[in-house]
């Protein structure tokens, strides 16, 4: 199998018995973070190195020129993600935007972009920011009532993203700090357990033999999250046609896309404002789709919305807590800003524009998606040959084969950020980002396959943490490890004892 790179004289990781590059899905010993790092600093002077997923062969493109020109220009050669799960093996994971190609895939990002242009999330804004308001009321009455004051983040944080979610989603509003047991939670758990020993075997079986395992229709989530998911997509949607309820949430602009009146408004979204990390709309999603849409596509949906937003910013929200705890010049400089705007409001809520204009903010959150970003790396599958072209090389990517974008690398690579281990927001200060290239900044991955909702992952990140650091101060506490380890977990960011955050109230 050596000879595939061989011929090609692209330098490759020396694959191992059976496993080839990835003995970390069998003897889950290293953290994802680590596996990209260790292949992204193999060959540093290659824009392309070659690894073996078991005995497949994919490659690493390192090069973020070169990465630009595979996702954005040659898009059409390469615009999907690999598809673990089809549809008829999986039919909430195998219609989701994530996994859908080809047209099906284009019509569908049309139809769902419009739902995440700047101005919806204004609209959407009160409804997370009243799970901020929610959130630190609560956890304030708590401690004051002799509660702990000392949190795992991460946990605490899966109540708060699964909250916005379901309520800007599902149109549920769950407050899952009152009722800690309700089925959003249940549920969520279920889904974001990668690392059990039988999800890790699926995922061997659909790297080795994907096509046997379609046939036998392994499904990575059982029947039970598939019927919840329906049920309360069907309900809420039930209840909304029948009553005439117009409520400013995802449900909302679904029951618009079934009806085809879901269309881009004729608004320039300007990227600054939304956050410097956001990532921009392609043609492809800017396009007018005339397809129809069954309900089960439309769940498909609201799954991918639940299952890529309340992972992703909870681990985000949780290594900026344990960031802003260890550095506390940080911290109080996010503060002094929290506090000037709160003075600025004289008691009236906070809103879109307001935390879109807090610099600092900004600045940490970006800070924050460099150095951790939840997807450490993505991929691409190629749809028809390719010729791959760089310096002076030439050769064919064959239909079918994957490349990986190595987005940890990238974004830890002193070429680019300079002492990248360093927790430091001044990269984005007004003045530092302009020396930033955009190109090695992609902690939403990059070209029309970018991510969604990236404007509704600043938005929600920003809120929640002004409410909790306007209300607290995040302080070690005897369980907080510091440093910070990373678990050996081979396919989420995680921390290797959970992040503990001190929560002392503010006076
Ligand atoms: C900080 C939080 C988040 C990060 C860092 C993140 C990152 C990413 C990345 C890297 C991708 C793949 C992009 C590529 O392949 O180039 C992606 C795709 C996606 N994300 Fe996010 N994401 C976040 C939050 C969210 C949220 C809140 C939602 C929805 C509400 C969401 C929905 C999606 C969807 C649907 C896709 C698939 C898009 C497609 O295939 O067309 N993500 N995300």
């Amino acid at each position: 199998k050596e000879e595939y790179f061989l011929r090609k004289a692209i330098p490759y990781a020396k694959p191992k018995f059976i496993v080839g590059s990835r003995e970390d899905f069998l003897l889950r010993n290293s953290a994802l973070t680590e596996t990209v790092r260790k292949w992204y600093n193999e060959f540093p002077n290659d824009k392309v190195s070659g690894i073996f997923e078991f005995s497949t062969p994919a490659f690493i493109v390192r090069d973020p020129k070169l990465l630009k020109k595979l996702t954005v220009k040659d898009f059409d050669s390469f615009p999907d993600h690999r598809m673990f799960l089809s549809e008829e093996a999986d039919p909430l994971f195998g219609r989701a935007l994530f996994s859908l190609q080809g047209q099906k895939w284009r019509d569908m990002r049309s139809t769902l972009s419009p739902a995440f242009t700047g101005s919806k999330m204004r609209q959407m804004f009160e409804l997370v920011s009243s799970v901020g308001q929610q959130v630190a009321t609560t956890l304030n009455a708590q401690i004051k009532n002799g509660g702990d004051s000392s949190f795992e983040f991460k946990e605490l944080a899966r109540k708060f993203t699964v909250d916005t979610i379901a309520t800007c989603a599902f149109g549920i509003e769950v407050n899952s700090f009152a009722h800690p047991k309700n089925d959003f939670i249940r549920i969520s758990g279920k889904i974001s357990n990668f690392n059990s020993f039988l999800t890790m075997l699926k995922f061997i079986g659909y790297f080795m033999i994907p096509k046997l395992m379609r046939l036998l229709k392994v499904r990575i989530f059982d029947e039970e999250t598939t019927d919840f998911f329906q049920k309360a997509i069907n309900e809420t949607m039930r209840i909304r046609e029948r009553d005439g309820i117009i409520r400013h949430d995802m449900i909302n602009l679904l029951i618009q896309a079934k009806q085809g009146k879901l269309t881009h408004e004729k608004e320039i979204e300007k990227k600054t404002i939304d956050g410097f990390a956001t990532v921009e709309e392609s043609q492809v999603g800017l396009s007018t789709v005339t397809r129809k849409w069954t309900d089960e596509d439309l769940y498909a949906q609201c799954f991918i919305f639940f299952f890529a937003g309340f992972d992703t910013v909870s681990t985000v929200m949780s290594f900026m807590a344990y960031e802003l705890m260890v550095n506390t010049d940080a911290q109080k400089k996010l503060q002094k800003e929290i506090d000037e705007m709160n003075e600025v409001l004289e008691g009236k809520q906070v809103n879109y524009e307001q935390i879109q204009g807090m610099k600092y903010m900004d600045q940490v959150v970006c800070e924050t998606l460099r150095l951790w970003p939840p997807a450490p790396a993505v991929d691409r599958i190629c749809v028809k040959d390719y010729e791959m072209e760089y310096d002076d090389k030439k050769y064919l990517v064959e239909k079918g084969k994957v490349f990986y974008i190595p987005i940890f690398g990238i974004h830890h690579d002193g070429r680019y950020f300079e002492n990248p281990e360093k927790f430091d927001p001044e990269r984005f200060s007004e003045e530092n980002r302009r020396n930033i290239d955009p190109d090695t900044y992609i902690p939403f991955g990059l070209g029309p396959r970018n991510c969604i909702g990236s404007r509704f992952a600043l938005m929600e990140l920003k809120t929640i943490i002004y409410y909790l650091l306007l209300n607290f101060d995040f302080v070690p506490t005897a369980k907080s490890q510091i440093p910070l380890k990373i678990a050996k977990n081979p396919t989420q960011l995680q921390a290797e004892n959970g992040i503990w955050v001190g929560f002392s109230p503010r006076k």
